[in-house]
């Protein structure tokens, strides 16, 4: 049997955007339990920000116009004629001539326009000598300028940062709708593989690798993780258990029997699942090329290729894509790649995306990509690896001192 219809990764990205979407519905959450999720309501601030004229610097409140030509030479006189507090109102109208007293944060009073640093001034009694003229405005946060009441502030489909809890507590906004965080499955089949801690190995054995680097790599991405265990090649147990963890799951991954053999039954148990069924069996990328994505009953499954190193790539190369699109993220992926020089030349076949684990490495002061050549069976090729470099499907590989761009590891 041969894969059938491989598509490309570009192809594949196309396919995971069509068929999935934000599935859950919105859960509302309190802003101390939101970061990281994604928003999904906009949001419009019932506020202005703040909500009065503030001093940025400690210092005396002012007419801008009064302190025209004022320098260390010819010092300006102003009469002091109040103290305003911090979180008091400030209603004592400054008057043509006039100075009031003012902290970093401190309500500007009416009459004022901008504020004097103490470091410019001196105070002799109730009179002020001004060293250094002001402009309108200069050491004052106007009302309204970080938020007017009525704007949008956060759009929906964004995953919420900490300035993003900023905003919403400035306008009084304690609790959110946001969608909840996917819960990702991941079963690892194979007859060979065992528990990490069984004592001793009998032959032919291989302890699991990809239940805990791909559980980790979900958990790093924010998912909940259902960590299954090991599930022999054996049909019906391998249905069931599959069954079992995919109702309760939002994304499920099968590690393993994702290629052509006769005992890689990952591709017969997908299609049980429900319909559609295997959207992409296959795909032209290196290492990996015997994934499998599926659909059933609506949701997202993936046949991750055994080899550690595979799955890896694979996780972060389709599934990352698919938990972002349960997620109802909106905003584009930021290409946080580093670009640097290839240290070696590295062929590639044109029509397949090659990814290269790359370590980097510093020369006089430039970093450089240079590869960890390996199979894609080597776990320790990921551990060495401080990133890797894609190869289009259109280039024929990459020549020694080029540009490269690198997708660190987390
Ligand atoms: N005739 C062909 N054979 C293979 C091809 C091919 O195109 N034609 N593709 C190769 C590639 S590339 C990969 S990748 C693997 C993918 O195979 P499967 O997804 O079916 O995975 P398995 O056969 O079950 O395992 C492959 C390999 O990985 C080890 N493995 C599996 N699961 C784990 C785990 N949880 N922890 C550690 N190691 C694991 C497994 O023991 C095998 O050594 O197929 C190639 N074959
Ligand atoms: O493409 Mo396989 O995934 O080389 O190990």
């Amino acid at each position: 049997m041969k894969f059938f219809n491989v598509k490309t990764v570009p192809e594949t990205h196309d396919i995971i955007r069509e068929h999935f979407q934000a599935t859950k519905k919105p859960i509302t959450v309190a802003l101390s339990n939101a970061l990281g999720m994604v928003l999904a309501e906009e949001i419009i601030s019932p506020e202005t920000v703040p909500p009065f004229a503030r001093s940025t610097v400690d210092g005396y409140t002012v007419k801008a116009k009064d302190t025209y030509g004022a320098s260390e030479s010819l010092p300006g006189f102003l009469d002091i004629t109040g103290k305003i507090e911090m979180g008091k109102a400030a209603d004592k109208l400054l008057q043509e001539g006039q100075a009031q007293y003012i902290p970093t944060g401190g309500m500007l009073p009416p009459g004022a326009d901008s504020v004097v640093m103490v470091e410019h001034v001196e105070e002799l009694g109730d009179l002020l000598n001004v060293y250094r003229q002001v402009a309108p405005g200069e050491n004052v946060i106007q009302a309204g300028e970080d938020v007017q009441a009525g704007d949008v502030v956060l759009r929906a489909g964004r995953r919420l940062r900490p300035q993003d809890l900023g905003v919403l507590s400035a306008i009084g906004i304690t609790e959110v709708s946001v969608f909840p965080r996917p819960v990702v499955g991941i079963l690892s089949t194979g007859d060979e593989i065992v528990p990490p801690d069984k004592k001793e190995l009998s032959p032919g054995e291989i302890r699991d690798i990809n239940g805990i680097t791909i559980s980790a790599a979900a958990r790093a991405y924010g998912a909940t993780v259902i960590d299954a265990g090991i599930v022999k090649d054996e049909y019906d147990e391998f249905f069931t258990r599959a069954k079992e963890l995919f109702e309760k799951v939002d994304l499920l991954l099968l590690s393993g029997g994702s290629s052509v053999g006769t005992r890689d039954f990952t591709v017969h148990v997908l299609e049980a699942l429900g319909e559609p069924g295997i959207l992409v069996h296959g795909v032209a990328v290196k290492p990996g090329k015997p994934t499998i994505l599926a659909k059933a009953q609506g949701k997202p499954v993936l046949g991750l290729p055994g080899h550690p190193a595979s799955a890896m790539i694979i996780f972060d190369l389709f599934a990352i894509p698919v938990l972002r699109q349960l997620e109802g993220l909106s905003t584009p992926a930021i290409d946080h790649r580093l670009s640097v020089r290839i240290a070696r030349n590295i062929p590639s076949a044109v029509g397949r995306t090659d990814y290269v684990r790359v370590k980097l490495e510093n020369r006089e002061n430039e970093l450089w990509a240079i590869p960890v050549f390996g199979k894609s069976g080597l776990i320790t090729t990921m551990a060495e690896s401080d990133g890797m470099v894609e190869i289009p499907a259109s280039k024929e590989g990459i020549l020694e001192g080029e540009f490269v761009r690198v997708k660190l590891f987390v």
